[in-house]
């Protein structure tokens, strides 16, 4: 299958009770690994790019960034008969949000989070009403994404998560395809200084009012043996903690569909990229260090499939 809008991957999503990954890329060796993961497992995929990607793939020129990640996911996604979407991931600049709709991206997030809700309604809804015209889907998001961390405040931490009733009306007023409501998951390594414990009850009450696919943030796990395997050749990871393989399965039996992934993948990469330039330090051919660190990020990305219950949905 070729490529394809977000909304038919996630309304398939939710109405199967199952998550599909969304998987965040700035080069060629992330996409080959995704896609080939995605065709092994029979699988679809969601590819996703920060603001920071797309600057980063035109050289600060985020017209060029964002075509040349849709000519290369096109190129791909025409040979595999997986469907395959690109997402912008966290957009707030007008400009990259527009650069991306214009070069062909099948979905966008606009993400408002950081203004107080009026705003956040306002800023939605102007992008939902643009993207919708063109046919290009819209993920928002509500509420911060602060971990649960034991010294944070119970009413701070709080305060920062989506409060579900906010969720029905923002929906309703923007228009918008999918959710991202804040259940207590963070960016990054180092999520939870605690146990990792999500809200549950928050994240269950958005679906029953909303009914959308909704998308958790911050989901990576920082799987132990890649954890070992970078500190073995000298990263320094220390109290590195992501959200839990069982967690993450009961998010999906609550209603999360699209699950945003992107440390897990850099820290595959860079585990096996050190183990090879330690084991190997006369070589310098790209194509052969990044063979080993290409493999383990595909693994990851399939173990991920399977969790998440999309492997044969393709
Ligand atoms: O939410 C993410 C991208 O939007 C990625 O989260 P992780 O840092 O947990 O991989
Ligand atoms: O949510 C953030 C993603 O992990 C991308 O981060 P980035 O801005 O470093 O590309
Ligand atoms: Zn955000
Ligand atoms: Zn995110």
């Amino acid at each position: 299958m070729p490529y394809v809008n977000t909304k038919d991957i996630l309304d398939k999503a939710n109405k199967g009770y199952y998550a599909v990954p969304a998987l965040n890329i700035n080069n060629l060796e992330f996409l080959q690994a995704i896609i080939e993961a995605g065709v092994e497992e029979n699988s679809p995929v969601i590819i996703e790019t920060s603001e920071g990607a797309i600057k980063y793939a035109g050289d600060g020129d985020v017209q060029r960034g964002a075509s040349l990640f849709v000519s290369m996911v096109r190129a791909f996604a025409d040979n595999t008969d997986i469907p395959v979407s690109l997402h912008v991931d966290h957009g707030k600049s007008f400009k990259i949000l527009m650069a991306a709709i214009k070069a062909g991206y099948s979905s966008i997030m606009i993400d408002a989070s950081e203004y107080p809700f009026e705003k956040n309604i306002e800023e939605t809804k102007k992008m939902v009403e643009i993207a919708h015209s063109v046919g290009v889907s819209v993920e928002a998001e509500l509420g911060r994404l602060v971990g649960i961390e034991d010294n944070v405040m119970v009413q701070s931490h709080e305060a920062a998560l989506v409060d579900p009733n906010e969720a029905k009306q923002f929906v309703e007023e923007t228009g918008v395809d999918f959710l991202a409501p804040a259940i207590g998951t963070s960016h990054g390594a180092f999520k939870f200084k605690g146990e990792a414990k999500l809200d549950f009850n928050r994240l269950k009450k958005v679906k029953e009012l909303t009914g959308l696919p909704l998308v958790l943030h911050g989901a990576s796990s920082v799987p132990e043996e890649v954890k070992k395997l970078a500190e073995k050749y000298g990263a320094d990871f220390r109290g590195a903690k992501g959200v839990p393989s069982d967690i993450l399965t009961e998010s999906v039996k609550y209603g999360i569909n699209k699950v945003n992934t992107d440390t897990d993948l850099r820290m595959a990469f860079i585990a096996s990229l050190r183990e090879y330039l330690a084991n190997n330090p006369g070589e310098f051919d790209p194509r052969k260090y990044f063979k080993t660190p290409k493999e383990l990020v595909k693994n990851i990305i399939r173990e991920r499939l399977r969790l998440l219950g999309c492997s044969n949905k393709a």
